[in-house]
Order: structure tokens, then sequence, then C-alpha cells
């Protein structure tokens, strides 16, 4: 098994990057995904939630308000160190379980944004960060996710500079082209190197 770690700032375009890397073969954990998962109605995850952050955080339906939450806990990195000490230790359960369960010549790709926050590396044989600078991030998030530049600016400062993520990289995949080009880097990232990595057991030095 190579075990990937993607990473990348907020929409620097890791979810593009992984949907190709599942089409050319890799078995995927998306921690985002996981996030969610571990908070779904009824969980013990959502119920933590509310009782550190109070009913106002659920919606008529009783599910997550995700908006009111982000609100919250971008405005302030302590309730964020709160809401992530409770999502955090259950996406890592979840993954590892989902790890446990792939063949053992699988090439497993966690999707984790904060991987390099969370000091993940060393866990990963290879780690793959998608890059993009800041303007078109912002951008992005606006079309996607309907955000504010100050809303984008909130989620990017609670995340590492793209130095530091930078620093971890074993490969860069610059992503601010288009997204042919993205799938195109991604081909050649998967027949290059961890194609070959996983049938020797070894990465290249980059
Ligand atoms: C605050 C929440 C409810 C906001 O939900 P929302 O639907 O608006 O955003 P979504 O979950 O799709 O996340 C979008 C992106 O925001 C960034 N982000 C999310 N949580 C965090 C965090 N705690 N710190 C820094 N960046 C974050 C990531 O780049 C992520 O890809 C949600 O992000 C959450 O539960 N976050 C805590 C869990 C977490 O850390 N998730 C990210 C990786 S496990
Ligand atoms: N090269 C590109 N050209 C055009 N649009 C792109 C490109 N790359 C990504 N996008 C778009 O930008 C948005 C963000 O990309 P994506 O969801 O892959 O980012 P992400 O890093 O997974 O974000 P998040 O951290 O929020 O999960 C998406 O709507 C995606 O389709």
């Amino acid at each position: 098994m190579l075990r990937v770690g993607l990473t990348g700032g907020i929409a620097s375009g890791k979810s593009e990057a992984a949907r190709r890397l599942v089409e050319l073969g890799a078995v995927l954990v998306d921690a985002d995904l996981l996030a969610r998962e571990v908070v779904e109605p009824g969980s013990d995850g959502l119920a933590e939630i509310v009782e550190a952050f109070g009913p106002e955080m659920l919606t008529d339906d009783g599910a997550l308000d995700r908006a009111a939450l982000g609100a919250l806990v971008f405005a302030d990195p302590a309730r964020r160190e709160r809401l992530n000490s409770i999502v955090h230790p259950r996406v890592r359960a979840r993954a590892a379980e989902i790890v446990a369960q792939a063949p053992t010549d699988a090439v497993v790709v966690q999707d984790i944004p904060l991987l390099v926050e969370t000091g993940q590396a060393a866990n990963f044989d290879t780690v793959i960060v998608v890059d993009a600078p800041d303007e078109v991030r912002i951008r992005r998030l606006g079309e996607r996710n309907g955000l504010t530049e100050e809303q984008s600016r909130a989620r990017m400062s609670a995340q590492a500079s793209r130095a530091e993520r930078l620093a971890a990289a074993d490969y860069v995949i610059e992503n601010t082209g288009s997204l042919a080009e993205l799938r195109a880097a991604v081909d050649r990232l998967w027949h290059e190197v961890l194609v070959p990595a996983a049938g020797s057991g070894t990465v290249p030095a980059n």
C-alpha cells in the first residue's frame, strides 16, 4: 500500500485532484466528508457540539447549522480549537478504519485540508500539495460557496501559510490553469511517481 497525503489551502483544488486520482484507481479517504459524517443527526459528535456551542447550532430539522457554526469558529480561534477537538479525533478514527480495509496493493489518498496544521505529514509515504494564489482561491470561494472576500480571508487565516504548506510537500501541483491542466498534472504524477512507487515500495526524491 502506498499512503499519500493530499492537502492544500481552502479552494486550492484538492477535491478536483482527488476526483481525478479516484478515476485513475486510487482509494480516497476524504476528511471533509468524514467530518460531515461524524456530526450527522443522532451522532455523539453532534451531541458534543450542541453541549459546547448551544442548541442554536441546530437547524429546525435537527441537523448541524454549518453556516452558524462556521461564523462562530472562523471568528474565534478558541472556539475553533474546541470544535477541532470534537471533530478531528472522530475523523481520524474513521479514516484509520477505511485505510485498514483497503487492498494491500492500493494507492490510498487521504485528502486532509489540515494535514500540515495537525502535524500529520510524517504519517504518509508522500505528501502532495495543491497550490493556488490567494486571489484565485478567493474568487473560487465566492463562486462555489458564496463567501465574501472577508469570510474567505477569515478561513484562510485559520490555516497554515502557503510557505508552511509547501515546506511539507514532496510534490506540488500548481492549480492556476484550467481544470484540464490540473487533471493532466495529476495524471503525470500518478503514472510517473505514484504507480511506480506503489510497485517498488519507495517514493523517489523529488
Ligand atoms: C465549521 C464547519 C461546520 C463549516 O462548514 P462548511 O460546510 O461551511 O465548510 P466545509 O466543512 O465544507 O469546509 C470547507 C473548508 O473549510 C476549511 N476548514 C474547515 N474546518 C476548518 C478548521 N477547523 N480550520 C481551518 N480550516 C477549516 C477546509 O479547507 C475545508 O475544506 C466545518 O468546516 C467543520 O465542522 N469544521 C471542523 C472540522 C474540520 O476541521 N474540517 C476540516 C478537515 S477535517
Ligand atoms: N483549475 C481550475 N479551474 C477552474 N475551476 C477550478 C479549478 N480548480 C478548482 N476549481 C473549482 O474551484 C472550487 C474549489 O476547488 P476544490 O473543491 O477542488 O477545492 P478544495 O481544495 O477541495 O476546497 P476545500 O478546502 O474547500 O474543500 C471548485 O468549485 C472547483 O470546481
